[in-house]
């Protein structure tokens, strides 16, 4: 794990010792959109952009299950990295469900970031979102790739489906700031915490914030009722993870999914959502968390459960 530093690659952990243990996520670099306003540098054309993901990784699963959603399949082509991120961050090699660079054929996902801009100082992170006409990064901020697959290509599909609609915009962003900061970035809070303060107060935010939603999802059969939105989607990513990863590895272990009615029925019908199951991946997400981060995991042994019944019936159609 590195970063780029005048575009040459540099091995280093995330510093937390400035920040009295506490993992300090940094912002995306690219934030680029894609319009069909006449004078967009970014146009939505079928076959030009790529996207860049790990399996594993809950930001980059965002973008893939919006490509499914939207349609974008044979619009939009997809490159997944190797589960593991090591010494030279994320690399292209054979692992099951994993592919080659299909563009450029590189070993390393920081060449396509040198590719963009060879003095480019930057964390080299998924999802990527790239142009293959500019041969450029157009976005590498999965909130803002979602918005474009949500909206950009409809006139390419005719999907109109639409998971950010106008009417919901405020409640949208407003539960996904307490999502995102406490249990889409708290599960990370807590397992990159190198200080037993840190650590608690991430997992004490995190398991609040679950059973907020515990209550909430008793009434309401998605976060916002009986819509499906974008802010389902991006806890999803969340939830599915858990109890296979973050419970143990992260030590986020007060309760497991399995332990919340609701949230359990919640999480099984987003997983049986059309399309949705062939978008998770248990092997490299357990795959990833466990033997990349050896900080944590210094033997790197997998666990080889839970065994988790995500197919079993829901039971909230009558919601
Ligand atoms: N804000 C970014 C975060 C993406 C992110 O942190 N991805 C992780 C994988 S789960 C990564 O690539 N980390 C590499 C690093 O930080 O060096 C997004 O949501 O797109």
């Amino acid at each position: 794990m590195g970063l780029l530093v005048e575009g040459q690659w540099q091995d280093k952990w995330y510093d937390t010792k400035n920040n009295k243990g506490q993992f300090v996520r940094q912002s995306s670099k690219f934030r680029d959109s894609i319009s069909n306003e006449e004078d967009a540098k970014f146009q939505p054309e079928s076959g030009r952009y790529h996207l860049y993901v790990s399996l594993a990784c809950p930001w980059a699963h965002r973008t893939l299950i919006f490509r499914k959603l939207k349609g974008l399949e044979s619009h939009i082509g997809v490159s997944v990295v190797h589960p593991d991120m090591l010494e030279n961050g994320w690399k292209f090699a054979e692992f099951e469900g994993s592919t080659a660079d299909k563009l450029y054929g590189f070993d390393f996902l920081y060449q396509l970031y040198q590719k963009t801009n060879p003095e480019i100082t930057s964390r080299v992170t998924v999802p990527v979102l790239w142009d293959s006409k500019n041969q450029t990064i157009v976005n590498n901020e999965s909130a803002e790739i979602i918005r474009i697959f949500n909206q950009q290509f409809d006139c390419l599909t005719d999907n109109t489906l639409d998971f950010y609609p106008a009417a919901l915009q405020a409640e949208i962003d407003e539960i996904n700031n307490f999502v995102y900061h406490k249990i889409n970035n708290g599960v990370y809070k807590a397992g990159f915490a190198t200080s037993q303060i840190a650590y608690e107060d991430a997992v004490t935010e995190l398991f609040k914030a679950l059973d907020v939603l515990e209550v909430r999802l008793a009434e309401n059969r998605y976060l916002l009722g009986p819509q499906i939105t974008e802010a389902d989607w991006r806890l999803f990513t969340t939830l599915i993870r858990f109890d296979a990863v973050y419970v143990g590895h992260f030590k986020c272990n007060l309760r497991r999914i399995a332990d919340y009615p609701n949230l359990l029925g919640y999480l099984r019908e987003l997983y049986q959502y059309p399309g949705i199951a062939s978008t998770v991946n248990f092997e490299h997400i357990k795959r990833h968390y466990y033997y990349s981060h050896d900080m944590i995991n210094p033997t790197r042994v997998i666990p080889i459960g839970p065994e988790l019944d995500l197919a079993a019936p829901h039971g909230r159609e009558n919601l």
